[in-house]
C-alpha cells in the first residue's frame, strides 16, 4: 500500500486550517465593542501624562469625562485645557486613592460610570536594599490598594445600572514592568504584577454583568511623572528599560483607548510590548482568535527570544558591577 506523503508544506497549511476554526470557537470571553461617545468615562490620574492624554481623547470622541487626582490646581488646568481643545466641560474631583472613604464619596457624586480607567500611579525606582520601607509601601498602597479602592467603590453602581447602558469597562494601567521584573523596580513591579492577578480574577467575576476588563502595559512614556523618575533612576534600570522604545503619552492613550473599545484584556502599546504580551500570555483570557493563533504557534520561539533578552540584561548587570568594582 502506498504511503500518504505528508510533506512539510502541507502541514503548514493543515495546522492553521484546523487550528483557526478551533480557536475561533473556544476563545473566551467572546468579542465585544465598547462605545465611548456619550458615555461616562472616569479617569484617575487624569490631570497629568497618560491619563490627561486619554481624557483629551475621550472628550474629543464625545464622552462625559470625570477626572480624579489629588492636586486641585493641576485638575483645574486639565479641565481648562480640555475645554479649550474640545469645547466640552468635564467634572473634576480631588481625592487620594489611598483614602477609601474619599474615593467612595467621589464615585457616588460622579454618577454611574460606564468606563472606569484606573490610571493613577507612582513610581520611585531604587534597589530594594536602598529603598525605605515607607516608599515601598507608598507604591503598593497607591498603585495596588488604590485600584482596589476604586473598583470596590465603583462596581456596585456599574453593575446595578448596567441594563440599558451597554457594555461597561474597567481599564487598569499597568506597565511593561508589570509583565517582567526589572532591576530597580522591586516595589513598582510587585505593585503592577499584583494588578494582573486582580484583573484576571475580576474579569471572571464581572463578565456576567457585561463589564469587560482591560490591562494596559505601556513602556517608558514621556510624562511629567517620568521626567521626575529619571532624575533618580538607577543606571541599570534605564539600560534594561531601554529594551523597549519610549513613547509619547498621546500615543499610549490612543493604544489604550482602542484596547478598551475592543474589550482587549492584555493591551500592549508598542512592538516590544506586543512581543511581551505574547511571551507572558500565560492563562490570561484572549478574545481574538488571531492573537490566540499567534500565541500558540510562537510559544517556543518567543520563549527563546525572552531567554535572549535575559542573557542580554544579565550581561549588562555583570558589566556594570565589574566596572563599579574597578572604579
Ligand atoms: N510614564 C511612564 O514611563 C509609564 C507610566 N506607567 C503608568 O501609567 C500611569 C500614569 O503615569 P504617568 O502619566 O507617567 O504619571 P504622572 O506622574 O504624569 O501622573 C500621575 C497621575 O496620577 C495622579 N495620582 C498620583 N498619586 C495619586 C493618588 N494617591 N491619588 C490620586 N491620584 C494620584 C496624579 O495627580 P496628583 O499627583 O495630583 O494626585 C497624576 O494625575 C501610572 O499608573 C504609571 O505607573 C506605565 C508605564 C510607563
Ligand atoms: C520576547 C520578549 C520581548 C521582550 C521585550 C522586553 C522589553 C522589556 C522592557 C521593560 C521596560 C519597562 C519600562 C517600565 C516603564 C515604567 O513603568 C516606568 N517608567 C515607570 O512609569
Amino acid at each position: 500500500m502506498a504511503e500518504v506523503p505528508v510533506s512539510f508544506s502541507s502541514l503548514i497549511l493543515i495546522i492553521p486550517l484546523f487550528l483557526l476554526p478551533l480557536l475561533h470557537f473556544i476563545v473566551r470571553p467572546k468579542p465585544v465593542r465598547i462605545p465611548i461617545k456619550n458615555r461616562h468615562v472616569f479617569i484617575t490620574g487624569g490631570s497629568s501624562g497618560i491619563g490627561l492624554a486619554l481624557a483629551h481623547l475621550c472628550a474629543k470622541q464625545g464622552a462625559d469625562v470625570t477626572l480624579l487626582a489629588r492636586n486641585v490646581a493641576k485638575l483645574e488646568e486639565a479641565k481648562h485645557s480640555i475645554k479649550l481643545a474640545t469645547g466640552r466641560d468635564i467634572n473634576i474631583f480631588s481625592a487620594d486613592v489611598r483614602d477609601y472613604g474619599a474615593v467612595k464619596r467621589v464615585v457616588e457624586e460622579a454618577g454611574t460610570i460606564d468606563v472606569l480607567v484606573c490610571n493613577h500611579g507612582v513610581f520611585v525606582p531604587q534597589e530594594l536594599e536602598e529603598q525605605e520601607l515607607e516608599e515601598i509601601k507608598f507604591m503598593v498602597d497607591v498603585n495596588l490598594m488604590g485600584t482596589f479602592h476604586l473598583i470596590k467603590a465603583a462596581l456596585p453602581g456599574m453593575k446595578k445600572n448596567r441594563a440599558g447602558r451597554g457594555p461597561g469597562s474597567i481599564a487598569i494601567m499597568s506597565s511593561q514592568a508589570g509583565q517582567v521584573g526589572i532591576y530597580g523596580y522591586t516595589a513598582y513591579s510587585a505593585s503592577k504584577f499584583g494588578l494582573k492577578g486582580l484583573a484576571e480574577a475580576l474579569q471572571q467575576e464581572i463578565i456576567a454583568n457585561n463589564i469587560h476588563v482591560s490591562l494596559i502595559f505601556p513602556p517608558d512614556t514621556e510624562t511629567p511623572g517620568f521626567a521626575e523618575e529619571t532624575k533618580r533612576r538607577p543606571q541599570l534600570t534605564s539600560i534594561i528599560a531601554a529594551s523597549s522604545g519610549a513613547m509619547k503619552p498621546e500615543e499610549v492613550a490612543k493604544k489604550a483607548l482602542s484596547g478598551i473599545q475592543s474589550g482587549t484584556f492584555i493591551v500592549p502599546c508598542n512592538f516590544e510590548g506586543f512581543l511581551l504580551s505574547v511571551a507572558t500570555a500565560g492563562l490570561s483570557p484572549q478574545r481574538s482568535y488571531l492573537m490566540a493563533f499567534v500565541e500558540v504557534i510562537t510559544a517556543g520561539v518567543i520563549r527563546l527570544a525572552g531567554l535572549f533578552f535575559q542573557w542580554n540584561w544579565y550581561g549588562s548587570i555583570e558589566k556594570w558591577y565589574a566596572t563599579k568594582r574597578i572604579s
